[in-house]
Order: structure tokens, then sequence, then C-alpha cells
């Protein structure tokens, strides 16, 4: 079968494996062609079909090739017109006589079609495609610099000279082909985001290097909320393939002082069921730079993991990342409109089901008239973010699904609220489902296990800069009405103008047991006779392992890697009478006027808002 009608056949013929085009393609184990070429056919079709269609109509194309469907019509016409290699067949072969034999008329009914839309050139109109497929609301490309391997100055002086620093993310949406944009993030640090339609990064030296990652920006959140330092003692990784938040774990690592990677003692566990998705991982680590203090389990499930073995004795922090419905990926239910030539005696209707009449200036809409018989939609098939499918055809299959989901999710907390010296854990997922999210959380805060550890939320006062600004929170519905469970939820919603897919995170931590299992389970603070954390006046822990305070203050009284400091040589925070350091409820110290915070990372880092 050509590669035209393998395409042809993904188009319009019933979809066996649902989700987006890409899944279908990718997922076609019947295809003879590389599904590469099938899915850049296919979508470039789709993308340039209401042109095509005109074009095909207008050229009277179906009427003299009557064996031509309207779809290969379509297709090779794209690529007689656009493709560069034109169409793909040998000279002999009669579907690409079917087209040259009118390549006169077609050509020039293109370029009357691209006249009428007032583009002097090819490169105009393809803008004019590019941005009209895209529609209203378009999503950035997100890339992060990996700083195991390199950082932002060294990226803006190689891999983006020559780029213009735009601030706001809005701009960089709207940017036309050409122009070449980015805005720095100003929630993530080292995080960048580029045009939709920029070059292709994955073949730039730097992302061959592993020195940049291409990482939508609520996908970094987990590894920042999380905020690992070399004190904290190792991390698990739990549910790790690809491998995009164990290597972001490894870049913020990387950039404290004793931490990953510099002789740092601490490691990462990377946890991953699947076989083959950890030798992507593998490799991802590999490629990251981050190998050297990342321990892989490939194939070990987390939920097998002892957590009293030696092994994990001083893991203090995990991510936990699970599958989970994937319902808030960008692109997922993505099946392009398709346009259809009008083929004598066809109904004409595109692949959404809009009926179409023939214009000379494109496609008008017609409206169904009342009465008039409206299909049954197909059932849709839910693909996981793990490529699992289920069948869902009604309301309560997607429950289902979803309370499945649920209770493994919550297993997964579970499991990680045991590990002995855990004092911080983040919970993920890729799914807009608050049943997969702030219910899933509540149930975990409610469990005997979180009781008997004094797990707890982690309040929006106590995150880290860039998520306690980030303004978008949990619901409260989900979250049985707890204000304070739902303020510490982080949200993220596609298509609404931040440029991030769906996404939800939360963080927990725990100040020490509850029920006085304490003794080795101390974690990495010395603790009074009653076990108290022991501090100083200003509200420091005290390290059990040197004796000294786990945040240095400078002697201006500046914690110098935190914060600016002040002008009047008392640091920048404002002082009590006792020359205490002044705190919120949430033991966040208080600036004086004037003092402006510097991001978490120690960075000279200035990010935009978007
Ligand atoms: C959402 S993906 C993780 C994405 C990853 N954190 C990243 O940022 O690249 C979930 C992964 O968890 C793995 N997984 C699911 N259950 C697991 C378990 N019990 N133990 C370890 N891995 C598991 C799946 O195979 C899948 O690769």
């Amino acid at each position: 079968m050509s590669l035209y009608h393998e395409a042809a056949a993904l188009l319009t013929g019933p979809s066996t494996h649902g989700g987006s085009l890409k899944s279908r393609v990718f997922s076609n184990k019947d295809l003879k062609s590389p599904p590469a070429q099938v899915y850049a056919l296919a979508l470039e079709t789709c993308k340039w079909s209401a042109v095509l269609k005109e074009v095909v109509e207008n050229a009277e194309l179906l009427k003299h090739e009557r064996k031509l469907t309207p779809i290969l019509s379509i297709l090779l016409s794209h690529d007689l017109l656009l493709a560069k290699g034109g169409i793909a067949l040998p000279a002999s072969h009669g579907l690409r006589q079917s087209i040259d034999r009118h390549k006169a008329r077609l050509t020039s009914e293109f370029t009357k079609a691209r006249i009428r839309r007032k583009c002097p050139t090819i490169d105009t109109l393809r803008d004019l495609i590019e941005s009209d497929h895209a529609g209203p609301i378009q999503h950035p490309r997100w890339i992060r610099v990996n700083t195991v391997k390199s950082t932002l100055d060294a990226q803006l002086e190689t891999t983006f000279q020559g780029w213009e620093i735009v601030p706001s993310i809005t701009e960089v949406m709207t940017a036309g082909r050409k122009r070449k944009v980015i805005c720095l993030d100003g929630h993530i640090p080292n995080l960048l985001a580029v045009p939709p339609s920029a070059m292709d990064f994955t073949k730039t030296e730097a992302y061959k290097k592993g020195e940049i990652i291409l990482q939508d920006k609520a996908s970094c959140f987990p590894a920042y909320l999380l905020d690992p330092r070399p004190e904290d003692g190792d991390i698990i990784d739990a549910c790790s393939a690809p491998g995009n938040k164990t290597t972001h774990l490894a870049g913020i690592l990387s950039e404290r002082e004793g931490g990953f990677a510099r002789g740092g003692q601490m490691m990462i566990h990377a946890f991953e069921k699947d076989r083959n998705r950890a030798k992507t991982l593998q490799k991802m680590i590999r490629i990251a730079g981050s190998d050297v203090g990342t321990v892989v389990h490939p194939g070990e499930d987390f939920l097998r993991a002892d957590p009293m073995a030696e092994e994990y004795a001083r893991v203090g922090g995990l991510l936990l990342d699970p599958s989970c419905s994937g319902s808030g990926i960008v692109g997922r239910d993505d099946v392009p409109e398709l346009w259809l030539p009008e083929s004598p005696g066809s109904n004409n209707r595109n692949n959404k089901g809009n009926a179409i009449a023939n214009s000379k200036n494109g496609n008008k809409k017609r409206k169904r008239p009342e009465g008039e018989e409206t299909s049954k939609p197909p059932p849709s098939i839910m693909v996981d973010d793990d490529g699992e499918t289920t069948v869902v055809s009604s309301e309560k299959d997607l429950q289902q699904r979803i309370e499945a989901l649920a209770a493994f999710q919550l297993q997964i907390i579970l499991h990680a609220f045991e590990f002995p010296a855990a004092k911080k854990v983040t919970y993920s997922t890729c799914s807009v489902h608050a049943g997969e999210n702030e219910e899933v959380a509540v149930r975990a805060l409610r469990s005997e296990v979180a009781r008997r550890r004094g797990w707890r939320v982690l309040k929006r006062g106590e995150q880290v800069r860039g998520m306690r600004e980030w303004d978008v929170r949990g619901e409260l519905e989900g979250s049985e009405g707890d204000g304070e469970v739902a303020e510490g939820c982080i949200r993220a919603f596609r298509d609404d103008g931040r440029g991030t897919m769906g996404f939800f995170v939360v963080g927990f931590v725990r100040d020490g047991d509850v029920d006085g299992e304490k003794g080795e389970d101390e974690g990495p603070y010395a603790r009074d006779e009653e076990g108290r954390i022991v501090r100083d006046g200003n509200g420091i822990p005290t390290l059990k392992a040197t004796g000294r305070k786990a945040v240095e203050i400078d002697e201006d009284g500046g914690e110098g890697q935190r914060f600016g400091s002040g002008s009047d040589g008392e640091g920048p925070f404002v002082r009590d009478a006792e020359g205490k350091i002044v705190r919120d409820e949430n033991g966040m110290p208080t600036l004086k006027s004037g003092v402006v915070e510097e991001d978490e990372s120690g960075d000279d880092w200035s990010g935009f808002d978007d």
C-alpha cells in the first residue's frame, strides 16, 4: 500500500486506536511506510485542507479523474504543490499520473487561492495556515536548561544567540514563524518559552548533548516544589520514565552547595516498573549527565520497595508522578480538522461532521436543519499517559476508570508516607479530574499512616517562591471545603493563556512523628529530649550530622544564598526588639521594604511574569 493510501486510511477510516492523530499513527503496527512520514503527510494535509479543497474543486480534478477519491486528491495535491520532493511515487505510477496530468491547472488555482488570501508569497500563506491551525489560543514550547550540563547564560549565548527576549509568553505565542523570540519564565528557574512554530530543537547540538530538555512548564512544577536539598538526604522518584522530573531533580541539586554530582553524598533512586520505559529513562539520564548520582531501578515496582530497607534509610524526599488519565495533555484528543473537496454526488462534510457548501472563497458551513438525524458519537478511547487504553462510552465508564486510577495513586502516596526519614513528598498528575487530584490528596491526608506519622499538606505560604506565586490553585469542592488544602494544591489548565498543559501537584510535609515512633526516624535535624527540633533564636534548625545550622545566616544576617542583603548592615530582614527575625505565621521572614527577593536558587536570574 502506498504512503498516500495509508495516510488516507488513517484520516478517513474508523479509529481503532483512538486518541490523537499522532497516537493513531504511531500505535498502528500495520503501517508499511515510515510512521513519521505518514504522520507528517496526514498532519500537513489537514492543515492545508481548506485551501487544497478549493484548489481541487476549482481545477475540477475529481470530475476529470473519476477513480481519485477526495482524500487522495488532497494528499497528492499537497505533495505536488507544497512538498520539497514532490509526490513520493515513481513518474509511471497511476496515482501520480492522475495528478501530473493536471499540474498546470492545479498550480494556477493554488496561486489564485493564495492571492485571494492576500498573501504575496507561499511563505506568508504558510504563516497564515500555521496560525489558523493553532487556533485562537496557542501553546508555546517550553525548554528547560539542564543545569547539570549547562547554564541559562551559556544557552543564551549559544543556542539562543541573536534571539530577542520578550517580556510575556503572549508575545511568544503570537510571534510568527520568522520571529526568533524567547521568554524567560517567571516561576520556574532555567525555563524558557519559544514560539510554537519555532525551529526543531531536537536537531540542535544543545539538545543532543543533553544541555536543554523539552519539558512543559507545568511538568517542571513537581521537582521545583519538592525543593530537594542536600541536607534532605536521598530522593526517590517513584514513577520515573521517561525521566523529565528525575533529571530536573538532578538539575536543581547540581546548583546547590554539596549537591548532586559535585561530590555530593546524596543520591536519587529512580523507579520504573515498565522495563521498556526504563530503557528510555536510562538513556535520558545518561544524556542529561545525571547518571553519576542516580540509581535506576529498572522494572521495579515502587510499591514493592521496602521502606525499612537499609538502602532507603536516608530517603528524605519522594516525588510521586504516577500513571493517570492524561486528560490534561495538550493535543491528546486533537484530531485536526480535515476539509474534503466535493466529489460529483458527495454530501460534502468535513471530518468534524460540519456540512459545507462549495464556495470560490472558502468554505461555508450550513446549519443542520431542525429534526435532521445526528449520528451517535462513537465511543472514545482513553489513552493513559503511559499508553494504556480504555474504551469510554459513557460517563459511568469514565468514573470507573478514574476510580481505579485514584485507588492506585492513593496507594503510591500511602506507601511513600511510610519511608522512615521522609519529610517531604510531592504528588502530581497530568489529569484535570478532581477524582485523581484533590480528592486523592484529601484521602491521603485522612489516612491512618498520615495521622500516625504527622503528614500534612505543604501550605501555599511554605512553598518555594515560584509555586507560591502561581495563582491557579486547587478546587475547593474536590478538597472537601478545606481551604488550606485547596490553596496548597497547584493546578494548571491548558488553553487558559498561561501556556501550560493541564496539570496538578500538591506537596506533603511532616514535622515529626505523632505517636512516638521516633529514634531511627528523626531525619536530619538535632532534637531535644522531647523530640522537638533544636532551633536557634531565629528558628533555624540545627543539623544532627554537623551540629551546624541547616541554613547559615551571614554575618550581616542575610541568608545570602536565598535573599538579597539589606543596606543597613543588619541584613535584609525585619527584627524585633531582641534582634530576632520577624516571621509570619508560615515561618517566612519579613523583608525590609526596598529589599528585592532573588530566586531561591541564588541565581541572578530574573524572569518575567507571564
Ligand atoms: C506519568 S508517567 C511518569 C512520567 C515521569 N515522571 C516524567 O516526568 O518523565 C508514570 C510512569 O510510572 C510508571 N509506573 C506506574 N506504576 C508504577 C509503580 N508501581 N512503580 C514504578 N513505576 C510505575 C509507568 O510505567 C510510567 O512510566
